[in-house]
């Protein structure tokens, strides 16, 4: 059945690609001068028909024997397909083919629009067949004129409507032709017509006049007749008049009738330019001027296709997840109205009376909507919550007076048995399958029952609290799943951050599919708190590298970038990718503030500012929402924020800056703000097994060599300023070279827990030591060699130290 799942699966994911069937430049070349070559053959085979045909019409038989010679120019095969097409087809007509098939070669050697050249086979068919069946009319004389099918066709239509409707029937075909393939339209023939009257009348009256009398006039007026013929309506005493008869006296009385004679020739010119406008046609030539490089490369190669690497890989089946039997919502009528009741009778106690009450059922609590009576505070019930609260003998009441846009109040009251929303359920949803987000992340359902989704690229970040219990991990599970089964690995890769060691190691499994890590580690997932430091760093820089290649593709987010990239139209060979987001998770924050505090909140900060455009975004989950883990800085960079059940009122407000969170009952039950109103939602259930199966079943795919591979940051712990001044030493300096002596470990780890430090000076006290030569050079990963055996040893060491 599993595999049965898969099967579809992949087919529904090959299927969205259309197969492409494309030429390369150099086969077009070939196959279009194929077809060049062919067009020409025919038109020689046609040609020599007329002067060979009749004395070749006995050879047509005897094809196949080679002894028989034909006199067509191209022999017998020539001979045959001559015949073929002028006798037995369209007849002379069959020459628009030759030059069809001739006409397709030029299309296909210089790549031209494949539309026009089908409008031309199209046009070109019916023209030989209005030709064949024109010359059907001579079939008696010449048969080779119309050649069968004009004889045939021609001699149909003339048994049913004779030769007169035959004629107008070709009449009428003629006029279909070039109204649609010239525009004719019934205005431009009489246009035609009156313009070419018009002419004829002004040549005959050119002839009759006398031209000696009449030039001089035509020379001083026909530069701006309209301006003159103004002048003369409006002045007719202006000194002009009376200058012309002066010039040429004899002539004078002939210029009234002259003058009116040129003022609607000036009127009839725009009737000339709309005929002329009918025409402006071939603007789609210029299409192949902006044939530059990267269309000819997407022409050739088609978009870049960033899965190509893993091509086979297979997104995991739903059947992976699993069903609960307790799915569905069942409604209870009975629990319904008895909270019903109870909600009115302690309204009532309190004088607050209700004009209507409405419930939507959802999977873990029921909202009843009601509409107070007029004149009742709003605040006054919002007060009430622990009256309802005791009243209903339940937990978790939370009122939302008024629901944002509604106009009514909410009470939301937990159902007696809670319903389990499966992954399985909002990962098979219509919205999650169909959504075309970014990061689409399918949370849960909400109160309404509707599958909840949202765009993680959208948010930008989330930050994520809930006291321990109440959901985090199942929660943060439902966003890797998520995408998981919606993003394919070259299009995205997480950096885990999992201080507590247990909780994301299932991801270990597809290390080389989706994960990223620093070069030099050997865990794709993180759970020592020093190397977040170098990780967050790391992660810096891969900004900064992004936001330069976004700056020179001239780009304002990954998006756009991404796009440009598939459509060639970024060169690799200067430094440009296929850009994946990365989504950064980070597991119990409150620990890493603890241990590296600004080192750590620094990094986290500017990437949170600044990365959303370059595709990182960052997802924090902390047990303890307090202000000194969660702060300023942090939360005025993360407008999404979830919160399943946390402690305290406090708490609730730290993480949703409103209260609620504390009023959840857990379980996977939260509420989600992205900046406005709260969605309170029941999580999506993700078990560690089906977690287990959907890693295994991506990790046991082919893999990419490696993890996705962050840029090298190179820490403080690297030690640069090996010249440490012996005066400059850390008050501590004896304290940790005997803890590192002792312990025969060099570590600057060991060294922040047996001194309790911070990672900074615990890296400078290493740095310390290397310069005194008890600890050896940086090794990567592995811990520091420790270069002095003993306590004695390093007794004297040190004595011996010049100061
Ligand atoms: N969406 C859910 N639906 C049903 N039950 C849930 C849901 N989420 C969590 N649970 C239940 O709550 C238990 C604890 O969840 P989870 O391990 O996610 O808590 P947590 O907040 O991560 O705790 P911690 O911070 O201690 O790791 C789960 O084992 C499961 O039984």
């Amino acid at each position: 059945m599993a595999k049965k799942k898969t099967k579809t699966k992949s087919s529904a994911t090959t299927k969205t690609k259309k197969p492409k069937f494309k030429l390369t430049s150099q086969q077009k070349l070939i196959f279009g001068s194929l077809l060049m070559i062919l067009g020409i053959l025919l038109s020689i085979a046609f040609l020599s028909f007329f002067f060979t045909g009749e004395a070749d019409q006995s050879t047509l038989t005897e094809i196949g024997t080679r002894e028989v010679v034909a006199e067509n120019w191209l022999n017998k095969l020539g001979a045959w397909v001559s015949d073929f097409f002028i006798m037995k087809g369209f007849g002379v007509a069959s020459f628009i083919f030759a030059g069809l098939v001739f006409l397709s070669g030029i299309y296909v050697t210089l790549d031209i629009n494949k539309s026009k050249l089908r409008s031309h086979w199209i046009w070109g068919t019916l023209v030989a067949i209005w030709f064949s069946i024109f010359f059907g009319f001579f079939a008696h004389k010449y048969d080779a004129l119309g050649g069968t099918i004009g004889f045939e066709m021609n001699t149909f239509l003339q048994d049913y409507i004779g030769i007169i409707g035959t004629a107008l029937l070709l009449f009428f075909g003629l006029i279909i032709y070039a109204a649609i393939k010239f525009k004719l339209t019934g205005e431009s023939i009489v246009a035609f017509f009156k313009s070419a009257k018009k002419e004829m009348k002004e040549d005959f009256k050119s002839d009759t006049r006398t031209s000696d009398t009449y030039v001089p006039f035509d020379n001083d007026l026909s530069a701006e007749a309209e301006d003159i013929k103004t002048a003369f309506d409006l002045k007719p005493a202006t000194p002009k008049p009376p200058t012309t008869p002066v010039q040429t006296k004899a002539e004078a009385p002939v210029t009234v009738p002259d003058l009116d004679i040129y003022v609607p020739k000036v009127r009839k010119e725009p009737a000339e330019i709309e005929e002329v406008a009918m025409q402006v046609e071939h603007v789609a030539e210029e299409a192949s001027e902006s044939d530059n490089l990267s269309d000819r490369l997407v022409a050739d190669f088609g978009q870049f296709d960033p899965t190509l690497e893993l091509s086979k890989y297979q997104f995991p089946p739903l059947d992976l997840l699993k069903k609960y039997d307790s799915e569905g919502i069942t409604i209870d009528q009975d629990e319904l109205e008895e909270k019903k009741n109870r909600i009115v009778e302690t309204l009532n106690n309190y004088n607050i009376g209700i004009s209507s009450i409405k419930a939507t059922i959802g999977p873990t609590v029921t909202l009843y909507e009601i509409v107070p009576n007029a004149g009742v505070r709003i605040s006054k019930i919002k007060n009430l919550e622990d009256d309802i609260a005791l009243s209903l003998a339940a937990l978790g009441i939370r009122i939302i007076a008024p629901i944002p846009g509604k106009g009514t109040i909410g009470i939301e009251v937990p159902n007696k048995n809670s319903t389990i929303v499966s992954m399985r359920s909002v990962i098979a949803s219509q919205k999650f399958q169909k959504s075309d987000m970014e990061l689409p992340i399918a949370f849960g359902k909400t109160i309404s029952n509707e599958t909840f989704v949202v765009d993680l690229a959208k948010m930008p970040h989330l930050l994520m609290a809930g006291a321990t219990g109440q959901g985090k991990s199942v929660g943060l599970n439902a966003v890797l799943t998520s995408l998981l089964y919606k993003k394919h690995p070259a299009e995205v890769k997480f950096v885990l951050v999992d201080p507590k060691k247990v909780e994301l190691t299932l991801f270990n499994k597809i290390e080389r599919h989706y994960l990223a890590k620093l070069p030099d580690s050997e865990d794709a997932i993180i759970t020592d708190n020093t190397k977040v430091i170098n990780t967050l760093n790391s992660l810096c820089i891969e900004m900064d590298n992004r936001y330069e290649m976004l700056k020179n593709a001239m780009c304002r987010n990954i998006k756009e970038y991404n796009d440009k990239f598939k459509a060639r139209k970024l060169n690799p060979e200067e430094g440009h990718q296929f850009l994946p987001y990365i989504v950064l998770v980070v597991d119990e924050f409150a620990d890493l503030i603890m241990t590296a505090g600004k080192e750590v909140e620094t990094p986290i900060a500017r990437l949170a500012q600044l990365a959303r455009a370059i595709g990182i975004h960052l997802i924090i989950a902390t047990q303890r929402p307090s202000v000194n883990v969660i702060t300023g800085i942090i939360k005025a960079n993360f407008p999404a924020r979830l919160a399943f059940r946390v402690t305290s009122k406090i708490d609730s407000r730290t993480i949703l800056d409103n209260s609620g969170a504390d009023q959840l009952i857990g379980r996977g039950d939260m509420l989600f703000t992205q900046g406005n109103e709260l969605t309170r939602i029941q999580c999506a259930f993700v078990d560690t097994p089906e977690v287990e199966l959907i890693t295994e079943y991506i990790g046991n795919q082919k893999a990419y060599p490696d993890a996705y591979l962050l840029p090298e940051y190179v820490g403080e712990e690297n030690g640069t300023s090996l010249d440490v001044d012996i005066s400059d030493r850390d008050k501590l300096f004896r304290e940790a070279a005997e803890v590192i002596v002792t312990a025969q470990q060099g570590s600057a780890s060991l060294l922040q827990r047996k001194l309790k430090l911070g990672y900074n000076r615990a890296g400078r006290l290493i740095d310390q030591l290397e310069a005194a030569g008890i600890v050896g050079q940086f090794e990567g990963s592995k811990a520091r060699q420790v270069l002095v055996p003993d306590l004695v040893a390093l007794d004297q060491l040190l004595a011996n130290e010049i100061p």
